[in-house]
């Protein structure tokens, strides 16, 4: 049964534990990992890895797609294995490691980090070990519900470690789309013109002899943990979906908006839902991660095709979409991450790009990561490929957090991933602001008066008119401009 799903018997003799795979990986080396947000990581290996390292201690570089599941951050910081980390994580245990200083984080845009190895900017893996529901007659890997960065580590590495999951149905074997560019300069441009196009293999080329190991596992991705849209997210979604009706009308989009991304969490996840009720038909995505909202959306007959890097779902939908992989072959592509969120692509197809902000300020700066400048969240992720090169940028979150003791819009973003200049649209659940066209004085106005929460807003706009008095094309009070944040810290709220 389990050697079926290896049809190249050339490489029947490669199956071991996960144990003995382990052995392939030596202290200093660099990893390269499936998985993004938290979808179709490697399992076995890491997990042995982990326990490994408790006895006999030893460091790699970690790379992978973006976040993982099953904890596997937490163990592999827990037993200290994590020297460097990259380029996304959501861990709780690996952000206090980070933000201890004991794990050092690169924080990347997600296309750029096989491009930089390509360059030879970055270091290759030594080892790739990836997830995949098979390999081919030709010994190529069969990814699973990711395809994040895993086909260029397993080009690039030296050695590929193959992690055969048998909990994942042998159906998904045909839904990627495995499409390497070529070196710079002489590349050519990507063929993609449609968001449903096809461009690559099915699996990923690598010459077979680079398998040194083939582990059998069956354990699932974790669920997502996106919660329902509440009270505030819904509002944000109704000004969203407003918007969009109004650029329809004034011709500024066709009638199915073209096509969108959204990224993580509960506010993008919201906001998608909000379409649900809205009159949209024949929408579109082509986004990174895939989650609950896609398959709501198409279930409703209201998206017709969703490209993606990943699939990650809650526990009441997840069985619903993986049973019936045949429902929904037809609507939908994993991609590589490099093509998903490839700045080419993202402006050839004009994509309304929908991420969420921890805080933004009055000029329309967004700081997606840094709490207070300085602890890491999560990472940049997605959001920084997609927002420069989008057909209109939109970033959302609440305007309050923490029962109100943090304003999401500040005087001065504690920490900018996305400049002014990246960003079109600001959404909170008090409205909406429209920054395009709009100098740094008129945007200050336009956030103010839409953006921010009442307890607020007067505090806000007395900084801005105060700082207008000194002058500039951006005004500002030096000075105060991060009191808001240094109050927070002391007093453990920015209320004054
Ligand atoms: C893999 C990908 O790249 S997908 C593509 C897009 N990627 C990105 O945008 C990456 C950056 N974005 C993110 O990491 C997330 O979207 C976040 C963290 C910004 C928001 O996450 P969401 O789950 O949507 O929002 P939510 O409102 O639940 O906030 C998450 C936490 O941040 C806290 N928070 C929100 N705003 C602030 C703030 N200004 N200061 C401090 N904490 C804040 C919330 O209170 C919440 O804390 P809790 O987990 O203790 O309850």
């Amino acid at each position: 049964m389990e050697l079926k799903r290896i049809r190249n018997s050339g490489l029947h003799t490669k199956v071991m534990s996960a144990e003995q795979a382990c052995d392939f990986i030596e202290d200093g080396m660099t990893v390269g990992m499936s998985g993004f947000t938290r979808a179709g990581e490697a399992k076995a290996v890491p997990k042995a890895l982990a326990e490994k390292a408790k006895l006999n201690p030893l460091k790699i570089n970690l790379m992978t797609g973006a976040s993982l599941g099953n904890d596997l951050d937490k163990l592999l910081t827990e037993a200290g294995v994590l020297a460097r980390r990259m380029p996304f994580q959501v861990d709780n245990t690996l952000r206090k490691a980070i933000n201890d200083g004991k794990v050092m984080f690169i924080d990347q845009h997600l296309s750029e980090t096989v491009e930089m190895m390509r360059n030879k900017q970055l270091e290759m893996p030594d080892v790739a070990i990836i997830e995949a529901v098979a390999i081919t007659e030709e010994g190529h890997i069969v990814p699973t519900t990711s395809v994040g960065n895993s086909a260029s580590f397993a080009i690039f590495a030296k050695k590929v470690i193959v992690e055969i999951n048998m909990l994942h149905k042998p159906e998904l074997e045909g839904l990627h789309d495995i499409y390497i560019p070529s070196y710079r300069p002489t590349r050519t441009p990507i063929p993609l013109v449609k968001v449903d196009d096809r461009i690559g293999s099915t699996a990923i080329p690598i010459d077979p002899s680079k398998i040194v190991g083939i582990v059998f596992t069956n354990q699932s991705d974790s669920f997502s943990t996106v919660t329902d849209p509440d009270e505030e997210t819904g509002m944000i979604a109704k000004h969203l979906v407003e918007f969009f009706e109004g650029e329809v009308e004034a011709g500024r989009l066709p009638s199915n908006l073209g096509p969108l991304q959204a990224g993580i969490g509960n506010i993008a996840n919201a906001v998608m839902m909000g379409l649900l009720d809205s009159k949209f038909t024949g929408l579109s995505m082509y986004s990174e991660v895939l989650q609950d909202s896609t398959f709501d959306l198409i279930d409703a007959g209201k998206l017709d095709f969703a490209s993606g890097c990943s699939i990650i779902l809650s526990e009441r939908i997840n069985a619903q979409v993986f049973d019936n992989l045949d429902k929904y072959r037809d609507k939908l592509v994993l991609r590589p991450q490099e093509m998903s969120n490839h700045p080419e692509l993202v402006r050839r197809l004009g994509i309304i790009a929908i991420n969420t902000a921890l805080e933004f300020d009055i000029y329309g700066n967004v700081n997606s990561t840094h709490v207070c400048g300085t602890k890491m969240m999560n990472g940049i992720g997605g959001s920084g490929d997609f927002a420069r090169n989008a057909n209109i940028s939109v970033f959302v979150t609440k305007s309050i957090a923490k029962n109100g003791a943090i304003s999401s819009v500040v005087p001065m973003a504690s920490h900018v991933d996305h400049t002014e200049h990246d960003v079109d649209i600001l959404v909170t659940e008090q409205g909406l602001a429209d920054l395009r066209g709009l100098a740094p004085r008129e945007r200050a106005i336009e956030i103010i008066n839409n953006c921010v929460h009442s307890e607020y807003r007067g505090l806000l706009l007395d900084y801005f008119e105060r700082a207008c008095e000194r002058g500039g094309h951006t005004p500002h009070l030096l000075e105060e401009a991060f009191s808001w944040h240094s109050r927070l810290e002391q007093q453990g709220s920015m209320k004054a």
